[in-house]
């Protein structure tokens, strides 16, 4: 029996897709959560998808839109795709909207969700108008590792134009900066000046782009993770040794916590590379729910497990 067809399958309506890359940490979240609110009437749907099963960017994503729909559990360059366009199927059903933007998880390489999204029939109904790739500047301000990352420099020639994030203030290094970005991506920049390419520029532009063949380590044998959850609060300044103490062999570090020890019960961890920060969460629940991330050859997810495993314990 052939699948049923939907809406925009039907060849009413093809929704435009953009997706934003970008390496682990470099502010996509933050990027589309603010995009969301710059919606102005418009409706977008956000596919997300975190490298881990708690899907903390969707819950951050879901104050700003109805329509968050979290991936789970692989990379969508190569593992998901198939639940991608199934998820996109899901969306188009029913009243198609405005807009679609998919978060690729930070390990992933744009080049799989490219090729994915160039399925016939998905390409029908959903036009892949842009691929923005986030780039971190206090990331790529902290030394060369970035610049000679094969994932990194994947992600940056893979889009269509780059957006810096967490610039520095001063004009001279920002330029420097989006100087030697331009000229190893040769895609235009955004952001030197605190501007934000508009949704407008994203989407509605014909853009030809080769299918990129994926040349970079599959995620789960560069990267290895640790997902930890309790049931209840934690100890602040326990937490804080702990987190301190894994720094070094972390890339990135996200979750819910609920503490003892510190004037707000609910917060929401954020760690990128060695800069971390707590901020009160949106959500009231008990619990904590963590996803730490490193390179398989610096970290030990099981050392970190047992550390962990004594915060609830005490
Ligand atoms: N100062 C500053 N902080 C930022 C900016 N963009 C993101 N951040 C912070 O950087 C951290 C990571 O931001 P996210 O938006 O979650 O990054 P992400 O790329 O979605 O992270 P992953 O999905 O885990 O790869 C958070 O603490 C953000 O508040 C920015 O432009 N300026």
């Amino acid at each position: 029996m052939p699948a049923a067809v939907t809406p925009a399958e039907a060849g009413a309506i093809s929704v435009p897709v953009v997706v934003v890359t970008g390496f682990l940490g470099a502010g996509k979240t933050t990027f589309i959560n603010d995009m969301l609110l710059r919606a102005d009437g418009q409706r977008i749907a956000a596919v997300v998808n975190d490298f881990g099963s708690i899907n903390i960017d969707a819950a951050l994503l879901s104050n700003a839109t109805e329509e968050v729909i979290g991936l789970k559990n692989g990379c969508i360059c190569c593992s998901l795709q198939g639940d991608l366009l199934r998820t996109l199927r899901n969306v188009l059903d029913g009243r198609p909207p405005d807009l679609i933007v998919i978060e690729a998880s930070g390990v992933a390489d744009p080049g799989g969700i490219v090729q994915a999204l160039m399925d016939p029939v998905v390409a029908r109904v959903a036009s892949l108008d842009a691929v923005v790739c986030i780039a971190d500047a206090e990331d790529l301000q902290d030394g060369e590792t970035r610049w000679s990352d094969p994932l990194w420099l994947a992600q940056l020639r893979g889009s269509d134009m780059i957006q810096l994030s967490k610039v520095p203030a001063q004009a001279n290094r920002v330029n420097a900066l989006a100087t030697r970005l331009a000229t190893v991506a040769r895609r235009p920049v955004f952001g030197t000046a605190g501007d934000v390419v508009e949704i407008a520029e994203l989407v509605g532009a014909v853009r030809t782009r080769p299918v990129a063949s994926i040349g970079t380590t599959p995620a789960d044998r560069r990267f290895a993770s640790l997902e930890w959850s309790c049931a209840g609060a934690i100890d602040m300044r326990a937490f804080q040794a702990a987190i301190q103490s894994l720094a070094p062999s972390l890339l990135r570090a996200k979750g819910f916590l609920t503490v003892t020890g510190a004037s707000t019960r609910h917060l929401l961890f954020q760690m990128v590379g060695r800069r971390a920060s707590v901020m009160p969460a949106a959500l009231q629940k008990d619990g904590c729910a963590l996803i730490l991330i490193g390179e398989r050859d610096v970290f030990d997810p099981d050392a970190a497990r047992r550390l962990l495993a004594g915060l609830s314990e005490g």
